[in-house]
């Protein structure tokens, strides 16, 4: 497929928080109606990746289109077209609890558009719809279930109908029911409004339902990319040890360690 289709294209990204690098030498195509998830153990860069991918972090060093466009370069009025076209739903990025559940949802249509009222009810009651929760409108955040919330989360991120969608950590806090609820939800998504997804997610069983491909991350680098059969299958010890959940084993550079705590800015 030509490089001008991938809707996502990250190459060589470095990224660093002061002394420390976080990503090194990132490569992540994400092509056109794919679920695309990035598994990885905790502080292996996963939201980092995200966090540059969406323009909310320069990289060191590397490229990162999005759409097409060259986010690092890019003017504000590209930005907010960008913006326009993706849709997010991130664990810290919970519904408003002023709201109303309709409100929380229509938030982007009147932030971003200047459709009129009654089209922005209509648009955000089918959405509502898609994520089964239609005629829950009225309701506050705080009448819901855990897993009602994140669908009427995700029913503000689709609200747009982008066609990039990112979706951080579905599965947390949820019970096997729910999330597996979450899991086909995601599916729908894909198959029936031929959206785009990034997922992040800790929960390989969820990962290997939903994924068209796997990027696995370790120690901020992508140790593969591949399909679920390929990263079940591969032949690299740190892959297998994160599939069983087997800790690394730690190795500890005392005299690096010993100049990290008397360093300032460590
Ligand atoms: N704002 C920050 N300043 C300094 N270091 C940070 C910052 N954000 C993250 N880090 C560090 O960067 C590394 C990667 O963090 P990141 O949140 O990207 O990992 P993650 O894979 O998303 O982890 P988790 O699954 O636990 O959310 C971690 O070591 C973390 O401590």
């Amino acid at each position: 497929m030509a490089d001008a289709e991938a809707l996502i294209d990250v190459r060589g990204l470095e990224a660093w928080y002061g002394k420390r690098r976080i990503l090194a030498d990132v490569d992540f195509r994400v092509e056109p109606g794919e679920i695309r998830v990035i598994m990885g153990g905790s502080g292996s860069g996963k939201s980092t990746l995200l966090r540059h991918v969406l323009g909310l972090h320069r990289p060191s060093a590397g490229t990162i289109r999005v759409l097409g466009v060259d986010i690092a370069h890019a003017d504000a009025a590209q930005m907010l077209d960008i913006r326009r076209k993706i849709g997010v739903s991130f664990q810290g990025g919970a519904l408003l609890t002023s709201l109303s559940v309709g409100d929380n949802v229509a938030l982007p249509l009147r932030e971003l558009t200047t459709l009129d009222e009654n089209t922005i009810r209509i648009m955000s009651r089918i959405k509502l719809e898609v994520v089964n929760l239609g005629g829950f409108q009225d309701l506050m955040p705080s009448q819901l279930s855990g897993g009602m919330v994140k669908r009427a989360a995700l029913a503000r991120a689709i609200v747009m109908d982008p066609k990039l969608l990112f979706f951080d950590e579905p599965s947390a806090g949820l019970d096997p029911v729910v999330s597996a609820e979450l899991d086909e939800l995601i599916l729908r998504l894909r198959d029936a409004l031929r959206m785009t997804i990034v997922v992040v997610t800790h929960e390989l069983e969820s990962a290997f339902k939903i994924a068209d491909t796997i990027t696995v991350l370790d120690q901020g680098r992508v140790l593969m990319t591949g399909t679920v059969d390929e990263v079940r299958n591969a032949d690299n010890e740190r892959i297998q040890d994160l599939l069983n959940r087997r800790p690394r084993e730690v190795v500890v550079d005392v005299d690096a360690y010993m100049k990290r705590l008397t360093e300032e800015d460590a």
